[in-house]
This record gives C-alpha cells, structure tokens and sequence, in this order.
C-alpha cells in the first residue's frame, strides 16, 4: 500500500491542477514500483495538524482519484473518517476505506454500511491530540483484541460483514516506543479475528527513538519493520518507499517460496 498525501502547498490547499498532476504521478510512479493499493488522505493525522473541512478534504481527493482511475484501474483506499468523504471517494472510484478512527466518527459507521465496501478497522487510543500525551494500557494486545471484537461486532451489526474487514493495530497511534515494538513482535495475536492485518510502520517516529534519526533518514528501519510485520503476518503494509519495500518483500516471498 503506497501512501499518497493530498497536503496543501503554499499556493492553494491542495485543489490546484498542479498539485493533482502531481499527486497522480506520483501514485502511478508508486505503482509501478510494485504497489497495489495507493491510500489517498487529504487530512493529515499530525498531533498539530489543522482540521480539514469535509468539503476541502473532498476537493482534494476527488479529483486525484478520478485523475488515477482514468490512467490506472490500480486498487485505491481512502484515508478518511468522515461518512461524505468516504462517500464521494467511492464514488469517484476508491475501492475501500481506510478509516484511522475504525468507524466510530459520526455517519461513518451506517455510510460504509451502504457503501458497501470492505474497510480497515485500525486502532487508536484517545485523538491525535492527546494520544501521544501518556499512552497506558494494561496489557496492549489483550485491549487491542478487545477493541478489534468489539468494531467487528459493531459492523455485523449493521451489515458489513466479517470478510469485508481489515485489521490494524494502528503504530504510533496512542503507543510509545514499547507497545509499538510489542505489537510487531505478537503481531500473530491478531489473527483470531480471522481478518487480514494490516501495518502502517513506514517512517514512524519509533524508528527516531530506536535509530535517532529523522523522517527521511528512516528508509531502512521502515524497510526492516515492513519485512518484520510480514513475516509476523500482515497482509498489507501501508509504505512511503514502495520500490525498496516492494524488493524487500520479494526476497522475503522466495524464501518463503523454498521452505
Ligand atoms: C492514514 N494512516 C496513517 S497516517 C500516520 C503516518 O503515516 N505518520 C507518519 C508518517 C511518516 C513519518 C512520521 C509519521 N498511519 C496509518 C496506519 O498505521 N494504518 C492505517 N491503516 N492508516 C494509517
């Protein structure tokens, strides 16, 4: 899954043609490189980030998934919790939602219901704002599971069924260093749900704690962790770097291939 951010620049808040050609380029790049999925987001999670209305956050993804699907019928998730955006995005040609509040968000629930498509439950502990404040959990996997049971029950509840569910546990969201590094190490706990796991690692400020080192020094500690979280059993990693990943996977696949 190759991350695609629709951010605004400094020119416009992210609906200029420039920055769709830019964003379609870079997805078709992406997924020349081996990607399979492209996640489009129009409103960044950042602890300080500013809220995005529905409308902006509508303006700047729509156009870049039409701008894809005219030149690629590659999969395409929409990274959003809000019931209208996940609406136009279907509708303008993503395949499934990727919703960072697992469905919780006012509508959103009921809206993928009618969509009907499948969606990527992923965890969260409190909001962006304060999760990274004093992430606590008594036991990090046992919450997760219980978390995990009880979106699952609540989207049976309203239709979407068990086989349309991604899982995710969510890295950095409300975690410190310990549970991140837990959570990829028992990622296997996860798979009692009978869904597949997702992983979104790449780039993560984990890798500054382990590895002291910026964002765009994190390619081979994001590199490791995808081929970690693979092995430990994701599905899907969600990735900045696709081509290195996507090499990293295929030496781990023939491997795999020979036992
Ligand atoms: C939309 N989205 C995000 S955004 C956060 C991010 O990439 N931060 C970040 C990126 C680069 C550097 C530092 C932080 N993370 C996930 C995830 O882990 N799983 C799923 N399903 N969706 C996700």
């Amino acid at each position: 899954m190759g991350v695609l951010n629709i951010t605004p620049d400094s020119f416009s808040d992210g609906g200029s043609f420039t920055q769709i050609e830019s964003a379609v380029q870079h997805a078709l790049k992406m997924a020349e490189q081996g990607a399979t999925i492209i996640d489009i987001g129009g409103e960044s999670t950042r602890p300080n980030a500013l809220p995005v209305s529905t409308d902006e956050e509508i303006q700047r993804v729509v156009p870049v998934i039409e701008g894809i699907r005219h030149k690629s019928d590659i999969a395409i998730s929409i990274d959003t919790s809000k019931a209208d955006v996940m609406k136009a995005a279907i509708e303008a040609g993503a395949d499934f939602i990727n919703d960072v509040y697992a469905l919780q968000r006012t509508g959103s629930l009921d809206m993928a219901a009618s969509l009907g498509v499948p969606v990527c439950l992923m965890h969260m502990q409190a909001d962006p704002t304060t999760m990274q404040d004093q992430p606590h959990y008594l036991n990090v996997v046992e919450e997760l599971n219980d978390f995990f049971a009880q979106r699952i029950a609540a989207c049976e509840q309203v239709g979407i069924a068990k086989g349309k569910i991604i899982l995710d546990p969510g890295f950095g969201f409300g975690k410190t260093l310990q549970h991140n590094l837990t959570l990829l190490a028992k990622l296997k706990e996860f798979e009692s749900h009978g869904c597949p796991i997702l992983a979104g690692l790449s780039r993560k400020s984990m890798f500054g704690q382990l590895l002291d080192k910026k964002v765009d020094e994190r390619l081979i500690g994001s590199v490791s962790a995808a081929l970690l979280a693979v092995a430990n059993g994701a599905s899907i990693v969600r990735v900045h770097d696709v081509a290195e990943t996507a090499d990293a996977l295929k030496v781990y696949m023939a491997v795999q291939a020979a036992k």
